[in-house]
């Protein structure tokens, strides 16, 4: 069975996380196909713009899969992985057409780096959402610290990374990190959500978008995500991480 699946949506791409077995959690699958539909959305003419989202109403994402990672134990070994994921957000988030995460359920640790790397996030009430590394002992790991603190104020970044706790998406909205609420979400609401950017020429909306990558090229961005998957490496190989995801791994052994 696929680990992800990839269709179109009038003039949208959506690509689904389909592994609700494990909170739809990332492996290597799931990043190819990623990859797959970055490259498919840059370059159909017709497509205007991709919607990320995940399996079943428990979960968006919950990050890494602990299980497929487990097995990676040194600081190499955790860069190969980390990098391979932070270039992949590095292209999602400089991609020349509008990305939108659709957060269908619980957001967790690289699950809230892959909804960071969109440009807007639209929620299901009530959905929570945790940059929870640090209570692994490690940080983010994909680059998505350095993209929260792009795209939200430093103090208000600084604090979701530092408390790596889950919040409820009215408190991320109210600190501009989720753009919009809906009672249930679905492909309805992200056509309402995306309405008044649809009636804009996509080379427009590629524009702005290149004005925004341009600041980011100015600022070294890539060599900032490159740097925190750098950090986290390190941190990974430590036994405080491999500790905590043992735990999390035998908890309802
Ligand atoms: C890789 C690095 C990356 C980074 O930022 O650098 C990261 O993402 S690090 C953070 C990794 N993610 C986590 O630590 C989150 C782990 N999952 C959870 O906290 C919970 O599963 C939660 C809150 C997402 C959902 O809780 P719920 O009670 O609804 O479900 P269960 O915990 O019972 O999980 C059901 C089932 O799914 C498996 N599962 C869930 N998340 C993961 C995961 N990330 N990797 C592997 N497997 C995962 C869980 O083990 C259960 O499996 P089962 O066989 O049924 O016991």
């Amino acid at each position: 069975m696929s680990s992800y699946s990839i269709h179109k949506e009038e003039n949208l791409l959506v690509f689904m996380i389909t592994r609700e077995h494990k909170r739809n959690a990332i492996n290597y699958e799931v990043m190819d196909g990623l990859l797959k539909v970055i490259k498919m959305t840059k370059q159909e003419a017709n497509i205007k713009g991709l919607v990320i989202t995940g399996e079943g109403e428990s979960a968006f994402c919950s990050g890494g899969d602990l299980s497929a990672f487990q097995n990676l134990i040194t600081a190499e070994d955790a860069y190969n992985m980390l990098s391979k994921m932070s270039k992949i957000l590095y292209k999602l988030t400089t991609l020349n057409k509008p990305t939108i995460a659709l957060i269908n359920g619980t957001a967790v640790g690289g699950g809230c780096e892959l909804a960071t790397a969109c440009d807007f996030r639209i929620a299901k009430k009530g959905t929570k959402m945790g940059f929870i590394q640090g209570t692994l002992a490690i940080t983010t790991g994909w680059g998505g610290g350095s993209l929260l603190l792009e795209k939200l104020e430093n103090e208000v970044a600084l604090k979701l990374l530092m408390e790596a706790r889950p919040l409820p998406a009215e408190d991320l909205y109210n600190k501009g990190f989720i753009h919009a609420i809906y009672d249930q979400v679905s492909m309805e609401v992200v056509q309402q959500f995306f309405a008044n950017i649809n009636r804009i020429h996509t080379n427009v909306l590629s524009a702005y978008k290149e004005i925004l990558v341009r600041k980011w090229k100015v600022t070294q961005l890539e060599k900032r995500m490159e740097e925190e998957v750098r950090t986290c490496s390190t941190l990974w190989s430590m036994e405080s991480h491999h500790q905590a995801v043992n735990k999390f791994l035998t908890k309802n052994k």
